[in-house]
């Protein structure tokens, strides 16, 4: 489904501040895989999930989405392949427009040409049934601005927003970060739901060990700008973090740690 081929992105080439954030990284992703990423600060995470959306180009290897040929495809063009998560819940959602404009605007988004802009009463009336899966109450608060809801009620709404377009591919770069844990984990249960409900190949970036290790069906652990550790099925259920630390430490000195310390 998502194919890198020995991709490989620089900044900064031929200055004192060159640095390869991606050196000539392979990774195949099958169509429904959920894969979640981890990997220490600066092993390129953030990097790849830009190089698939478009948002930076490689310099070096390509891109295929179902066998198509994305390398060059700018980021706006993109929006019909994949839909995306960010870790600060400002950046999914327009603070100033309505929950149902919201809503709207994410639906015509990408593809389906003809698609006509305006909260109509039979829109109105199927984002409400969608709202409903969240129990937040937001089915009853259509016409309240985005920029009112909590940073979880937001994160939700954007999450539940890319189902709209029924991406191919789903990138979710660190979501729950910024929640507190007990939203963190509400956002996890939604994020399972969806991902199961409607087989969504997904890519999900975490710092949290214990996130990544039982979440999805694969994980891999980029270090350096390639992929160190590819783990699925059995293999991966019986990984606990205490051997992922112990095998790869050295690589994720800093902050994954961390997290997998204190989880
Ligand atoms: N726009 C940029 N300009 C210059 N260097 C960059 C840029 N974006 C990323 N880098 C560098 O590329 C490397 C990989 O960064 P990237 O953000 O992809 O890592 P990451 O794994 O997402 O890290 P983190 O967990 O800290 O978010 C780092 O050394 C980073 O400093």
């Amino acid at each position: 489904m998502l194919h890198l081929k020995k991709v490989s992105k620089v900044f900064n080439l031929g200055t004192q501040d060159e640095k390869w954030a991606l050196n000539g990284l392979e990774l195949a992703v099958k169509s429904g895989e959920f894969v979640t990423i981890i990997g220490s600060n600066g092993a390129g995470k953030s990097t790849m999930l830009n190089i698939i959306a478009g948002t930076y180009q490689a310099e070096k290897g390509k891109v295929f989405i179902d066998g198509q040929d994305v390398t060059k495809t700018h980021e706006y063009a993109m929006g019909a392949y994949l839909a995306r998560v960010f870790q600060d819940p400002t950046l999914g959602t327009a603070a100033s427009m309505t929950i149902a404009e919201n809503m709207c605007l994410a639906e015509l988004r990408g593809q389906k040409r003809g698609l006509k802009w305006g909260v109509t009463k039979a829109r109105r009336k199927r984002y409400a049934e969608i709202l409903k899966v969240l129990e937040l109450g937001l089915e009853d608060r259509l016409n309240d601005k985005v920029g009112l809801l909590s940073g979880g009620q937001r994160q939700s709404l954007a999450l539940l927003m890319t189902t709209l377009t029924m991406p191919r591919l789903l990138l979710l770069d660190e979501h729950t970060a910024a929640l507190d844990p007990k939203t963190a984990a509400k956002v996890m249960e939604l994020t399972n739901r969806m991902v199961e409900e409607n087989r969504l190949t997904t890519l999900m970036v975490t710092h949290n060990m214990n996130q990544a290790l039982s979440h999805g069906d694969r994980m891999i652990m980029l270090h350096q700008g390639r992929v160190q550790l590819d783990v699925k099925g059995s293999e991966k259920q019986e990984l606990t973090v205490p051997e992922v630390v112990s095998k790869f430490g050295k690589s994720l000195k800093d902050e994954t740690l961390f997290t997998a310390e204190t989880n």
